[in-house]
């Protein structure tokens, strides 16, 4: 993988004392795309901040196509397009002159065909000479976009890009960032939305409390999502799993309570009949059957509890 932005040890302690990022450390191959999911509060946008150069980080590097963002702040900068949580327009501009300041900021030559390509890729090109306001929401959300790579960035950030739009317009917003990785854009994006993680990212990573918990390609993580559990409720609790039922997957839950299989439900042979009738001939009886799949929101939610549960432990 070749990186495009690499964050080594990146933590930050605000000025309230509050540690919003803890030695966090990130590398981005060149061309991917990422998504970053975490909670409300987990560090995200800080993260993002640090990158662009809004926020000072209190320790680490950041590496933006090789350039240091605290000492090469322009240059890292420049190969960045972030498009906001909030709409930050004027209502009154045209699009077109919205699109064309953003690209005078980053000190790029003017060059009308690249503003134009823009907003046809984003299907903004008949509304060029539209003001801000007479927009719909999902206008005015592309307009983000193009105000964003109109300096022709490497990497694009998309802070919770889908967030609040309705179904349709999550649809069209994840094709056309499909459409912006073919043209060789990197994309970061945060997001409180599994699906979207599940639908685009390449590689997912979870952030918490400002800590990264885990960087993982997502079809590792989707063959995860392939396992199923199946518990089963016994009459009599059980001190440990039988030598017997060795060859199944099997752990004690609920203080013994409850054996739980976990298999991979898109193999062929679940291994579910033979375990059944092993139990039978234990004179291992149950009363009752359940069985879930686990889905990336549970990964989520069971690494971040986890963290929790630890890091209380470790408190305590
Ligand atoms: N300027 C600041 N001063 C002090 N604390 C801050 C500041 N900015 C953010 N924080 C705190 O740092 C933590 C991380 O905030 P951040 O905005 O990075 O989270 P986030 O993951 O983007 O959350 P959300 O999903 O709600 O946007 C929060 O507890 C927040 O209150």
């Amino acid at each position: 993988m070749q990186s495009i932005l690499s964050l080594s040890q990146v933590s930050k302690t605000y000025d309230s004392g509050h540690k919003a990022l803890d030695h966090v450390d990130l590398e981005i191959g060149r061309g991917e795309i990422f998504a970053l999911l975490g909670p409300n509060g987990a560090g995200k946008t800080t993260l993002i901040s640090i990158i662009c150069g809004i926020v000072t980080p209190s320790t680490g590097t950041i590496l933006v196509d090789g350039h240091d963002a605290i000492r090469q702040p322009r240059e890292a900068r420049s190969r960045i397009g972030l498009v906001p949580q909030e709409l930050s327009v004027d209502m009154f501009e045209t699009v077109m002159a919205t699109v064309r300041f953003s690209r005078g900021l980053f000190g790029r030559a003017p060059n009308q065909a690249v503003l134009d390509q823009v907003l046809k890729d984003l299907s903004l090109w008949d509304k060029r000479n539209a003001k801000i306001m007479e927009l719909s929401g999902g206008m005015k959300r592309r307009v983000l976009i193009a105000k964003a790579l109109a300096h022709e960035p490497d990497i694009l950030f998309l802070d919770e890009p889908t967030a609040g739009v309705d179904v349709s317009l999550r649809r069209d917003m994840w094709k056309l960032i499909g459409k912006l990785r073919e043209r060789g854009v990197t994309i970061i994006l945060t997001t409180h939305y599994i699906e979207e993680a599940e639908e685009m990212a390449d590689r997912v990573g979870v952030i918490n409390k400002g800590q990264l918990l885990l960087v993982e390609e997502k079809n590792a993580l989707m063959q995860k999502l392939g396992k199923r559990e199946m518990d089963l409720s016994l009459v009599e609790p059980l001190g440990a799993v039988p030598p017997e039922l060795a060859e199944w997957q099997l752990t004690l839950v609920d203080e013994g309570h409850r054996l739980r299989y976990t298999f991979d439900a898109q193999a062929e042979r679940t291994g579910i009949p033979s375990l059944l009738r092993k139990l039978s001939d234990l004179g291992i009886t149950f009363k009752d059957l359940d069985t879930s799949k686990s889905s990336l929101e549970d990964i989520f939610v069971d690494l971040v509890e986890r963290r929790e549960s630890s890091n209380e432990g470790a408190a305590a």
